[in-house]
């Protein structure tokens, strides 16, 4: 490995930064108000990685491998290739004359341009270089989309200070001057339909002394080194857990430890699609919900204590697991929590679940009109059930209810299935030491204080109620 240790030198990449959404700010309701704003929370920039290196070092396919490690995330990859200037008619007639080697090759304001769109949540439509021709005005352009991780690759892409300045992490890929030129050999002949003596012509020419003059120069600029390229799977594995972590890691997690947002999958995903689709028949939202419903409830009970345990096995051998803490009991809020009852039910055996309900009295407050909570509460540890974390206002009056039962604060967990920010920051400030189990946070709060982009009423949506 380089100088640098890639373990050492990952945790020193900068900044951070995870946004599942990109949109434009929704103003933000008078609620009880938190102190972080919605502005200060939500309008995150993607996590942009630059991969630099020789000419077939093997960025590309470093690239290739990130990307497929990481392909439930938003990851997009915009080459520096594609900003090749056009050569003009008389550079064609010399095109063994041109140095596409050097800094002045690339159109490094368009890339500028487009990177700075996508940190800013716009698509962008991107030239295609087409490397046999020279040109770059191959229609039709490439769309890309904004995505939770940029990734820039490219020969020169650690040269300009401002395209620089716009990563959280820098890669060099670091491979032999000879591998890298076999490569390229093989490559420039059998996919660019070159002769090996113009390829060894250009490589003397401009390809070695570029790399010389300024390509290894930015190595420095590099927080992580990759020797060999892809064959370094360790490296590889260690860049994508890092991403996991950083990907994974709500803003709003760091705030309060105790909010835990479940590992988005491709298919928590699209159980989220489907359930916030308002063209969602009742039947698939039950369904799809359920489904989601029991993986938080799963992950709510993993937070829960354990005693160790051994057991004998058929085979007469001991397993050392664990016990399942004993004294719980569920408290789902009226309506919507009772969606979240057989779920638990189905993971806790005879599990005692006692009831809230809440009535809201216009916009400032809530009421409590009726509760039924098993009597010794006070000894269990709770699963307070609701499936959407809003204002916080009815959370705050089921919390101040347990707590006035004798429930300790550390023996509540509150699981839902989405969570506004608002929400969180007046649950979490109010209650320190609760757990939230969540599977999405959301954008915010609309002017009715209705969770944004939300899933509507969910117990209209869920009990069949919101038929006309
Ligand atoms: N570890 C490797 N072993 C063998 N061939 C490789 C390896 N990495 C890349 N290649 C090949 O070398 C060529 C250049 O790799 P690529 O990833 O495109 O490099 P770059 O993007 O740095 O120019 C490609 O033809 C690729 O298939
Ligand atoms: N028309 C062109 C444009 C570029 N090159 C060479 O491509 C190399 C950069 O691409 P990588 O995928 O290897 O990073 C660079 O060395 C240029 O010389 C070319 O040959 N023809
Ligand atoms: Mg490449």
């Amino acid at each position: 490995m380089g100088s640098n240790a890639v373990e050492d030198l990952i945790e020193a990449s900068s900044g951070v930064h995870y946004s599942g959404f990109h949109m434009e700010q929704p103003r933000t309701p008078e609620i009880e108000q938190p102190t972080t704003s919605i502005d200060d929370s939500f309008h995150k920039q993607p996590f942009i990685i630059g991969v630099a290196g020789g000419a077939a070092s093997g960025k590309t396919t470093v690239c290739d491998l990130i990307m497929e490690q990481l392909r439930d995330q938003r990851v997009v990859l915009v080459n520096q290739d594609s900003f090749y200037h056009t050569l003009t008619l008389e550079e064609l007639t010399k095109v063994h004359e041109y140095n596409f080697d050097h800094p002045d090759a690339f159109d490094t304001e368009q890339l500028l341009r487009v990177v700075e769109k996508l940190k800013h949540g716009q698509a962008v439509d991107i030239p295609k270089y087409d490397f046999k021709s020279y040109k770059n005005d191959v229609f039709p352009l490439r769309r890309v989309n904004p995505s939770d991780v940029i990734i820039l690759e490219g020969i020169l892409i650690f040269h300009d200070p401002r395209v620089r300045d716009l990563m959280n992490m820098k890669i060099f890929v670091d491979t032999d001057a000879d591998v890298r030129l076999a490569r390229r050999i093989r490559r420039d002949t059998a996919e660019k339909g070159r002769d090996i003596a113009t390829v060894l012509d250009q490589y003397s020419k401009f390809v070695k002394p570029a790399f010389d003059d300024f390509i290894l120069p930015t190595k420095k600029y590099a927080d992580i080194i990759i020797p060999r390229g892809g064959d370094n799977h360790v490296a590889i594995d260690l860049i994508v857990q890092h991403l996991r972590t950083k990907l994974g890691q709500h803003d709003l997690c760091k705030i309060y430890p105790n909010l835990y947002v479940i590992q988005s999958t491709f298919q928590i995903r699209g159980m989220h699609t489907l359930i916030r689709d308002a063209q969602t028949t009742k039947h698939d939202f039950v369904f799809y919900a359920d489904r989601l419903i029991r993986l938080v409830v799963e992950h709510g009970l993993g937070h829960l204590p354990f005693t160790e345990k051994q057991v004998i096995t058929p085979t007469g051998s001991v397993y050392s697991g664990v016990d399942f803490c004993k004294r719980l009991c569920g408290v789902s809020v009226i309506r919507s929590g009772e969606s979240m009852e057989n779920a638990l039910r189905a993971c806790c055996k005879g599990i005692k679940i006692g009831k809230i309900l809440i009535h809201r009295e216009g916009d400032n407050g809530q009421q409590l009109i009726y509760e039924k909570l098993p009597l010794d509460i006070a000894e269990r540890h709770v699963l307070l059930l609701d499936p959407i974390l809003g204002t916080g206002n009815s959370a705050v009056q089921a919390i101040s209810l347990l707590l006035k039962k004798g429930v300790p604060e550390p023996n509540i967990l509150f699981l839902n299935l989405i969570s506004a920010p608002q929400g969180v920051h007046v649950v979490c400030k109010r209650f320190p030491r609760i757990k939230i189990v969540t599977s999405e946070i959301e954008i915010g709060l609309n002017d009715d204080f209705r969770v944004i982009p939300g899933m509507g009423e969910f117990g209209d949506r869920y009990f069949g109620t919101d038929d006309d």
